[in-house]
């Protein structure tokens, strides 16, 4: 360990989000921590030491806090990026929020409330098998880099995995069950039996298993959850140096791959690292065995993208199978196509950083968008498109209004057009007319936003009333009442009417 981290836990973030924490909760939520105004009954010192002394003995219960990640769209190089070449993501502004409660300390349960999927699951923290996780051999640390799953403790949750969900149909349950066991498997690495029960809720308003990263949101916003409610980050705060800050993110984004690991098996970690650190990233993993290499994109263009949903359902995992397979069967023909797309990515990158690109010039635009539509037809040779995909192609093709690619990890879920700079409104409402009359989903999105960020504690501005007392409360009955996505926007959405809302914090690894 560095000092760097020991500084980390013992005392940086003293001055971090940690100060904050019992700063906030004595004025937001008055006495969770005892009488905390000291000053006013003016018995002297002794009984001021007295009183500080009893304080101290009472453990603080930790305000309701929420955090947040972006999902991504994968502009060139998926799947090729998990047989170590490289990829370029974008996050884009569709995000997940997770609602963390704190319960009372007689309550030694935690739940996982994610009621998008119509899973809500409790589990008795005194019947974790603590002692099989923190066995010397096992201990892992909020520290440490893992990158493999350990079989051993995967077989030790899988008991509690096994009766989740019990009568839903098996499909669903299998969903469920992964979910469980990626939190559990997260849970028990980072926590100790002394952890307080809560109660993790989330939302999101990324279309679920489409590509465009949804997975690695809840795995980024779990990490960050758990790191935050250990004390292992500082921040985020203003102040905070980059370097700090980036050490922060390092340590969400390692974790959120472990989770990543647990619900996809192979993942190459793009996802999660666009997720955590925002904007959008040069991502290559040569060595599963270390860290990758990550090169952020803090100027990555404003690309007019139009994003579609072919609101068919398909597994990564799956996926990502079908491409070994093919490779194992034909080692040195896929191994020049994932060449190939590797040599787009980089073309792509090149294009993008020259002085003289420009999102309005329909020759700027071109380089880039046939460099798509070469990384869709090798996406195809490697068996991972579908009908629907090639349909929007077909649609858009056809009008003339720009290159399609799909993104993530096809089989169904999204596609990306970059559009022709001038093309006229009235063809852009044709297709999209058509792409919902034949069931598709059009998304309006932002590429390169922010981050992971934290809400601490889950109070915001939003206009109404309440601001004049600090805010609105986010708790957990209006949290699951918010309808849709909008309504999930309106209430805790990062992204205000006016740009970023107040509240709402994010590590600044910018530099
Ligand atoms: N809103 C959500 N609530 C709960 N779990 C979710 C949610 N969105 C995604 N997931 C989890 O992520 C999985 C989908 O991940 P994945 O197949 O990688 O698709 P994607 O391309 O969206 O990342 C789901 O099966 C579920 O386990
Ligand atoms: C196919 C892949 O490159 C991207 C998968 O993205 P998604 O899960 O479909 O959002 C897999 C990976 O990078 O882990």
């Amino acid at each position: 360990m560095t000092q760097r981290e020991v500084n980390g836990v013992n005392g940086l973030h003293q001055d971090g989000l940690e100060s904050n924490h019992i700063h906030i909760n004595g004025s937001i939520n008055g006495s969770a921590n005892g009488n905390t105004n000291g000053t006013t009954n003016g018995n002297g010192v002794k009984s001021e030491v007295r009183k500080r002394m009893d304080r101290k003995k009472s453990s603080p219960m930790m305000p309701t806090f929420m955090v947040s990640a972006p999902g991504k769209v994968i502009v060139c190089g998926e799947h090729a990026v998990v047989h170590g070449k490289a990829a370029i993501a974008a996050s884009i502004s569709l995000r997940s929020y997770l609602l963390v409660t704190t319960l009372s300390k007689s309550k030694r349960t935690v739940t996982l409330t994610f009621p998008d999927i119509d899973f809500n699951h409790t589990w008795n923290i005194d019947e974790l098998p603590w002692s099989t996780f923190s066995h010397p051999s096992k201990k892992k640390y909020y520290y440490d880099l893992v990158t493999e799953l350990d079989p051993d403790l995967v077989a030790a949750i899988q008991p509690l995995v096994r009766d989740v969900s019990l009568g839903k149909p098996a499909e669903i349950r299998k969903v469920h069950q992964n979910s469980a066991g990626s939190f559990l498997y997260m849970f028990l690495n980072l926590g100790s039996q002394s952890f307080p029960g809560c109660q993790y809720t989330l939302r999101s308003t990324i279309p679920i298993g489409a590509g465009l990263g949804s997975s690695a949101t809840i795995a980024v916003c779990m990490s960050a959850a758990l790191l935050l409610q250990l004390r292992t980050l500082s921040g985020p705060h203003p102040d905070q140096p980059p370097e700090e800050a980036r050490l922060q993110v390092e340590r969400i984004n390692r974790w959120a791959f472990v989770y990543e690991m647990f619900i996809h098996g192979n993942p190459s970690g793009v996802d999660n690292t666009v997720s955590t650190q925002g904007k959008a990233v040069m991502f290559q993993r040569k060595d599963y065995s270390k860290p990758p290499s990550v090169r952020p994109l803090w100027d990555f263009p404003e690309l007019p993208l139009l994003l579609v949903d072919t609101r068919t359902a398909k597994s990564t995992a799956a996926e990502v199978e079908k491409v070994r397979k093919l490779k194992e069967a034909h080692p040195k023909l896929v191994g020049s196509i994932l060449d190939a797309v590797d040599k787009v990515t980089t073309s792509a990158l090149e294009l993008i950083e020259r002085d003289d690109f420009n999102t309005k010039s329909e020759e700027s635009l071109r380089g880039v968008g046939e460099l798509m539509n070469i990384n869709h037809g090798l996406l195809v040779s490697l068996g991972v498109s579908h009908p629907r995909l090639e349909r929007v192609r077909e649609l858009v093709d056809h009008e003339g209004i720009g290159w399609t690619k799909l993104t993530g990890a096809g089989g169904g879920g999204c596609s990306i057009t970059l559009l022709r700079p001038g093309v006229s409104r009235q063809k852009l409402d044709k297709l999209e007319r058509q792409l919902e009359e034949e069931g598709y989903q059009k998304f309006e999105t932002t590429l390169g936003c922010d981050g992971v960020g934290v809400l601490w504690p889950a109070v915001l501005r939003n206009g109404m009333d309440q601001d004049e007392e600090g805010g609105m409360e986010i708790d957990l009955e209006n949290f699951l009442r918010a309808e849709g996505n909008e309504g999930v926007e309106r209430l805790v959405g990062v992204h205000g009417d006016n740009g970023a809302r107040e509240g709402w914090k994010f590590w600044g690894v910018e530099s």
